[in-house]
């Protein structure tokens, strides 16, 4: 089988409606640092979307924008599906450090985002533990963060993130300090809640095989100034697994992903 990349964000999902649009996003840093220029992205409802690019070419700049911790310099975000004037999204992020506060216990963690709305740990009791349910840590409520693994940290942090039950799922290189076998299962993991929930994902990696396993669709991402030089929908089927990681098909996207982030990245030396 010969794997398939449809070029221009055109595939399988091309006719879901947009959850939220990027318009001719610029962004400036206060030091002249040009992060962004006029960068344009529909990310489509039920998409896992991956932003691929080499160091600095605005990946996590996007995301904050998406998240509103920064601003855009120029350019308009829109939330197309939600009524005009609503200023909180549905969203989550999890960032690549789990952060975790070490003085509570893992319920505690969970528990944070909706004790920030005011909701007591009793009305929230059922919701954190659906939460560490679906990450498979309900044994490990009344544990402290020193006790758990890396993996284990990660995975409360995505618990964290879900007990609000977002509709857009922000993750910034989630799962690059973690071992090979540990990152595999996670890949693992989130791909069947992703299925299973059907959220929307906006992923960030520098790794072309975690991207290539994930998503249906990668935008690849050149640098000074931080733009979209590429937009490709892969077409293999979910579930993915093992057998795909495996496959002639994998091997295939990786090499195409792989051609496409070099060509980013001559891009950014005949600058
Ligand atoms: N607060 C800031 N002030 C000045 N420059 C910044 C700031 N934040 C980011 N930058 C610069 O903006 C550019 C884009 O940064 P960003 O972190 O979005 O890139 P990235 O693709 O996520 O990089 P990496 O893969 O290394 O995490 C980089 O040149 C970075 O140095």
């Amino acid at each position: 089988m010969t794997a398939k990349v449809s070029e221009s964000g055109q595939g399988a999902r091309a006719s879901s409606p947009a959850i939220v649009s990027l318009n001719q996003i610029s962004k400036t840093f206060s030091n002249g640092t040009i992060a962004l220029r006029e960068m344009s992205l529909d990310i489509r409802q039920g998409e896992f979307i991956t932003l691929l690019g080499p160091s600095g070419c605005g990946k996590s700049t996007v995301l904050r924008i998406l998240t509103s911790l920064t601003s855009p310099t120029t350019g308009r975000v829109e939330w197309p599906m939600e009524q005009s004037g609503q200023d909180e999204h549905e969203m989550s992020f999890v960032f690549q450090e789990p952060t975790l506060m070490p003085w509570a216990t893992v319920f505690g963690n969970v528990w944070l985002p909706l004790r920030l709305k005011g909701i007591s740990k009793k009305l929230a009791h059922d919701r954190v533990m659906e939460a560490l349910e679906m990450v498979g840590l309900a044994g490990f409520s009344e544990s402290y963060p020193r006790e758990l693994s890396g993996g284990m940290k990660m995975r409360v942090s995505i618990a964290r993130a879900l007990v609000t039950k977002p509709k857009v799922l922000l993750m910034d290189e989630p799962f690059a300090a973690l071992d090979e076998i540990t990152r595999f299962k996670l890949n693992n993991d989130i791909l069947h809640l992703w299925e299973t929930f059907g959220w929307t994902v906006v992923f960030v990696t520098h790794s072309v095989f975690e991207s290539v396993y994930l998503s249906n669709r990668i935008v690849v991402m050149a640098a000074r100034p931080g733009r979209v030089v590429n937009d490709m929908t892969l077409d293999a089927p979910y579930p993915r697994g093992d057998e795909f990681r495996t496959s002639a098909e994998y091997g295939d996207y990786c090499r195409t992903v792989s051609d496409a982030l070099h060509a980013a990245m001559d891009a950014n030396d005949h600058l």
